[in-house]
């Protein structure tokens, strides 16, 4: 079984065949028309979306590279009307959450204390945790900013999370650097939560042991199925370059991308 870097995981130390990439399950949250869908495609397409379907939820899978590893990235772009609502069908599903606000909007910071305050007491108690991401969007749109730089760090720094603002219209690079970043957090998480566990040390010093594993629990859950949500596998038009590249098949009635 693959490690993920989250829930989804034996609790035992298992071994990755070389072949056998890593996953990791992120997680995008916030307020309605904040970016969340548009920083996913930028992501996965490298471009940038102009119009959507709000209502709809997708997860999207991609391989991607982090730090010279194959990881296969999951990527949940929910769709809640206005606030946390049903969180179950993510929280135990996620490796990483990104939460998402737009610096023109206010009201999109606000609801992102929500989702921190709803978020964090459910990460903070697992091991490994789940690291959560606070991200300011559409920093292109500075002429019309609401949420000062410092208000983001400083909600950053009262829920322990990471901070970046970004643009989903503006360069790729900083988009890609946000979802590698949450990757590298959960794989962080996931070594330190394997390293805490006490090693024994038999009493003629001969052998040294970790704790005895508990039982073989499948921590996984099932992919959770929201309403509306499919697993698309995604197929883009890099895909026929040389280099190795996400792949996105994009449901073009979704989005029109520009
Ligand atoms: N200027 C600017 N506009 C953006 C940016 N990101 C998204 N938008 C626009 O903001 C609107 C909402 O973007 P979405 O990605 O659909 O937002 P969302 O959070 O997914 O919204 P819901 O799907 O309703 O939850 C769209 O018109 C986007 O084109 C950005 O970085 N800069």
């Amino acid at each position: 079984m693959s490690l993920m870097f989250g829930k989804a995981r034996t609790c035992n130390i298992v071994t990755i065949p070389e072949h056998e990439p890593a996953e990791c399950n992120i997680v995008v949250l916030g307020a309605t028309g904040s970016g969340k869908s548009a920083l996913t495609v930028k992501f996965l397409t490298k471009r940038f979306i102009s119009e959507y379907d709000p209502n709809l939820e997708d997860t999207y899978s991609s391989e991607e590279i982090v730090d010279q590893q194959p990881v296969q990235v999951r990527v949940m772009d929910t769709a809640d009307q206005d606030g946390p609502v049903n969180c179950e069908r993510y929280l135990a599903w996620a490796s990483a959450f990104l939460v998402v606000y737009s610096i023109d909007n206010k009201c999109s910071f606000e609801i992102c204390q929500q989702y921190l305050e709803m978020v964090t007491p459910y990460t903070k108690g697992l091991q490994p945790e789940s690291p959560i991401i606070l991200l300011g969007n559409k920093v292109d749109m500075e002429r019309y900013r609401q949420v000062s730089q410092t208000d983001g760090e400083t909600l950053a720094a009262r829920f322990g999370c990471t901070f970046f603002e970004v643009s989903a219209c503006l360069d790729f690079p900083s988009v890609q650097h946000v979802f590698h970043e949450a990757v590298r957090e959960a794989r962080r998480e996931a070594e330190r939560s394997l390293a805490v566990r006490p090693l024994y040390i038999s009493e003629d010093k001969s052998t040294v042991s970790l704790s005895p594993a508990p039982p073989l629990l499948p921590c996984y859950k099932e992919l959770p199925t929201p309403t509306t949500a499919k697993v698309v596998t995604v197929k883009s038009s890099r895909a026929q370059s040389k280099r190795r590249a996400p792949t996105l098949t994009l449901l073009k009635d979704r989005f029109k991308i520009f």
